[in-house]
C-alpha cells in the first residue's frame, strides 16, 4: 500500500516518525487479570467445553448476563469477603456499579424479571468472568472464570444430589476419580437446630455462617469474638464449635435428635449417593459452611484428598436469596467451579491435556502469479469443512514446511503451474512423507 509518509513499504499509513519518539505502551494486562495467548486459550476451551457438555448432558440451558451489575445486587451485609473485594465504582450516569463477583446474584435477578414467564423448575448454567478487587499485596488474581450450575424451583435434596453428581461426571470425565477429591457435605441447618434455643435474630444467621466458614482461615479466638460481637452467647458460642467438630451422622443425630430437617436431609442425600453411584465421593463434614451468606441448607464443597489446594468448588441450598430482592422466595440450589484451582489439579496429577494447534491444509502457491488459484484451491476445501491455513504472501518452501510443522498441518496443498494447466494440485501428507498429484475436484 501506499504510505505518504515514506515509511517502510507495505507499512500502514500514517506511522509515528521512524526516530521511534512514542513512548512504548505497558504490553501487560492490568493487575490480576490474565491474557489467553492462543495455547492458554486451548486449555480453556478444553475446559469451558467439558463444563457445556455436562452441563448439556443434564438438561441445563446455558444463560449469560452483564459482567457490569448495579452494585445493590451485592451490598450483603454480612461481613463477606466478596463484599469487601467488590469492584465498584460509580460510572459516568452517576451510577453505583460493580463488576460481578458471583453469578448467582445476577441468575436469581433475570429469574425474577422472567417471573410467571417460565416454568419451574429452571435448570440454568453459565461460565463466565467473576471479579474481585484486593490490594495486590497478596498478588492473588483479581479475575476468573465460573462454572454455574443452577435448579430453580425444587425443595427437596434431589436437586442438591442432582447438581454433585453433575460435577462428579465433570471430573471423571476430565480423569479425576474418588482417590483424587472428594466432597464435603454438611447443612446449614445444623447451626440453625443448635441456635434455635439461643434466640437470635434471622438476619444474623447469615453473618455467623461466614464468620464460621473462615474457621480455619483465622484463630478460633478470633472467631469467637466476631460471634460475641454479632451477639451469641459464650454458651451458644460454645454449643455451636462444638457441633461443628461432630464427626458422623449418627453422632450429628444424637447430638440433635433425629426429628430435625438438618438430619433428615443429609440422610436422604447420602442415600441418593448411593443410587447416583457416587457415595464414594462423598463425606459429612459438619465444618462445611461455606462462605456465601445466602446459603440456608445443604452446602458441599469439593476439596483434594492431598490437602494441597483450596476448595476445587462449591455450593448449596439458597432458599431466601429471592426474598432479600424484594420478590416472593421460590426454593433454589447451585454451584460455583473456578477455573483455576482444577487447573493447578490437573497439573499436580499430570492430567492438563497437550492441546496443539489442528489444521487440516496448509495451502500454498509455488509461485507469486499463482495466488489467485491457491485462494480457489483453499475455498474448495474450505466449502468441504476442510481447515486451511492459506499462505498469503510469496515465501521460500523451507519456511512453509517448518509452518506446517509447526501447525501441525494435516497435508501440503502446493499449487503449481504445470499441475494447474492439468487441474491439478500437489499434495503432501506430512506424517508420512506420502507426496501426490490429485484433481483438485477430488480433493478433500
Ligand atoms: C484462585 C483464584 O483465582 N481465585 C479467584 C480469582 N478471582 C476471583 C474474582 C472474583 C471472585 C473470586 C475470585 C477467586
Amino acid at each position: 500500500t501506499e504510505s505518504p509518509s515514506g515509511g517502510r513499504s507495505g507499512a500502514l499509513s500514517p506511522r509515528p516518525p521512524v526516530t521511534g519518539d512514542v513512548k512504548k505502551i505497558d504490553v501487560n494486562p492490568p493487575k490480576g487479570t490474565r491474557d489467553f495467548p492462543p495455547e492458554d486459550m486451548r486449555l480453556r476451551n478444553w475446559l469451558f467445553n467439558n463444563f457445556k457438555e455436562v452441563s448439556r448432558l443434564y438438561g441445563f440451558e446455558e444463560v449469560d448476563f452483564p459482567v457490569l451489575e448495579s452494585e445493590a445486587l451485592f451490598t450483603r451485609k454480612a461481613g463477606e469477603e466478596i463484599k469487601d473485594q467488590l469492584y465498584c465504582f460509580e460510572d459516568r450516569g452517576n451510577r453505583r456499579v460493580a463488576l460481578r463477583p458471583e453469578l448467582t446474584p445476577s441468575l436469581a435477578r433475570l429469574v425474577i424479571q422472567k417471573g410467571k414467564s417460565v416454568s419451574l423448575p429452571l435448570k440454568w448454567f453459565t461460565v463466565g468472568q467473576c471479579w474481585r478487587y484486593e490490594r495486590m499485596t497478596r498478588g492473588r488474581r483479581r479475575e476468573h472464570y465460573q462454572w454455574n450450575m443452577d435448579i430453580i424451583g425444587v425443595p427437596g435434596v434431589m436437586a442438591e444430589a442432582e447438581l454433585i453428581s453433575s460435577i462428579v461426571t465433570f471430573f471423571k470425565r476430565i480423569g479425576i476419580t474418588e482417590s483424587d477429591v472428594g466432597f464435603k457435605v454438611s447443612s446449614r441447618k445444623v447451626l440453625q437446630e443448635v441456635l434455635k434455643s439461643y434466640s437470635i435474630p434471622e438476619n444474623m444467621f447469615g453473618k455467623v455462617c461466614v464468620i464460621i466458614d473462615k474457621i480455619e482461615k483465622i484463630p478460633v479466638d478470633e472467631i469467637k469474638k466476631e460471634l460475641k460481637v454479632v451477639g451469641l452467647s459464650q454458651e451458644a458460642v460454645q454449643d455451636l464449635l462444638q457441633v461443628l467438630s461432630v464427626k458422623s451422622l449418627t453422632e450429628l443425630e444424637e447430638r440433635l435428635g433425629g426429628s430435625g430437617e438438618a438430619i433428615a436431609d443429609l440422610k436422604q442425600l447420602f442415600s441418593l449417593a448411593e443410587k447416583f453411584g457416587y457415595s464414594k465421593w462423598l463425606q459429612f463434614d459438619a465444618s462445611v459452611v461455606r462462605g456465601l451468606a445466602y446459603y440456608t441448607g445443604v452446602v458441599f464443597e469439593g476439596f483434594d484428598r492431598e490437602g494441597k489446594l483450596r476448595a476445587i468448588c462449591g455450593g448449596g441450598r439458597y432458599d431466601h436469596l429471592f426474598s432479600t430482592f424484594g420478590a416472593e422466595d421460590i426454593p433454589a440450589c447451585g454451584f460455583g467451579f473456578g477455573d483455576a484451582v482444577i487447573v493447578e489439579l490437573l497439573r499436580e496429577k499430570g492430567l492438563l491435556p497437550e492441546l496443539g494447534q489442528q489444521i487440516d491444509n496448509l495451502v500454498c502457491a509455488l509461485d507469486e502469479e499463482l495466488q489467485g488459484y491457491a485462494a480457489t484451491a483453499a475455498n474448495m476445501l474450505r466449502e468441504k469443512g476442510q481447515s486451511v491455513d492459506l499462505v498469503l504472501e510469496s515465501k521460500p518452501l523451507k519456511w512453509v514446511f517448518k509452518r506446517a510443522a509447526r501447525t501441525n498441518a494435516e497435508r501440503l496443498i502446493l499449487v503449481g503451474k504445470s499441475e494447474w494447466q492439468r487441474g491439478m494440485v500437489g499434495v503432501k501428507v506430512l506424517s508420512t512423507g506420502e507426496q501426490y498429484e490429485v484433481k483438485l475436484d477430488d480433493l478433500n
